[in-house]
């Protein structure tokens, strides 16, 4: 049994908490620590974000992320040596997320290779393409990576269902077209795509997109297995990291500890 498989098995039921941040973001050392801390607050498992040029499909406050993590100099093989060191802390399941690019330029096998050495436990890669999932999805399964894919409102029934097929770890449900981003409230829509995905798969079925407080986090506890968190998490690295980094962990704290007491 994984990681992660075991790691929903001790929740018992109860919701899992997943912060997104940008690894390196604000740069590599309070990156670590921000992890670690909101690992030891209480959140079950973490999706770190691999800074990449391009983030097609994330919203001002992610790509900003990205930006600063780069120009602080991070680039894929520190994401590697901050997954070794935080894997040395932890026995939660770290989950690396990354475009498809910086992929395919590393090489897919040295990619799973070098994540499953670090200790990485699943990847999630929003934009790859249909006929090269099976391929990476191979891959991973040899290195013992789960391939998490993205399901949202518009896949039907059948894409869905092929989905689930190559699914491994859990599945991820968007919750809202368009990108990434904190919203006032998150859409009902996505609990019968989660009620779809459960119907195809044993597998948890995890919401993410526009969650930015407790009560969202509530609302999808009450029929999903996980909500993932990103961008409140991240806005609130940009806000604080003036003020240095016990400002950060203070409220990232703070606020991970709102969010696991809503997570039922
Ligand atoms: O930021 P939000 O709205 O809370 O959504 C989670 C999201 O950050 C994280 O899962 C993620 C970051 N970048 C992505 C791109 C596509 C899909 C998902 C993501």
């Amino acid at each position: 049994m994984g990681r992660i498989e075991r790691a929903f098995a001790a929740l018992d039921g109860r919701t899992a908490l997943i912060p997104f941040v940008v690894a390196g973001d604000p740069n590599y050392e309070d990156s670590l620590s921000l992890v670690q801390e909101v690992l030891a607050a209480g959140a079950d498992m973490i999706e770190l974000g691999l800074p990449y040029s391009d983030p097609l499909a994330d919203g001002p406050v992610i790509q900003a992320a990205a930006l600063r993590s780069l120009q602080s100099g991070f680039q894929l093989p520190q994401s590697m040596r901050m997954i070794q060191t935080i894997r040395q802390r932890t026995e939660k399941p770290i989950i690396a997320f990354t475009y498809v690019n910086p992929v395919i330029q590393f090489g897919i096998e040295a990619f799973m290779r070098e994540l499953a050495g670090a200790g990485g436990d699943g990847v999630i890669i929003p934009d790859v393409p249909l006929e090269e999932a099976p391929e990476i999805a191979d891959v991973a399964r040899r290195y013992d990576i789960a391939f998490i894919p993205l399901v949202a409102p518009t896949s039907g029934e059948a894409r869905v269902r092929a989905i689930c097929e190559a699914a491994s770890g859990f599945v991820y449900c968007v919750s809202s077209l368009g990108v990434t981003g904190e919203r006032s409230a998150v859409s009902n829509n996505v609990r019968s795509l989660v009620e779809t995905v459960k119907a195809h798969t044993d597998l948890p079925a995890c919401v993410g997109f526009g969650v930015s407080q407790p009560l969202h986090a509530k609302e999808i506890s009450e029929y999903a297995d996980g909500v993932i968190v990103g961008s409140a998490y991240v806005r609130r690295i940009e806000e604080f990291q003036a003020q240095g980094l016990d400002a950060m962990v203070t409220e990232l704290n703070g606020f991970t500890t709102a969010l696991k007491a809503a997570c039922k």
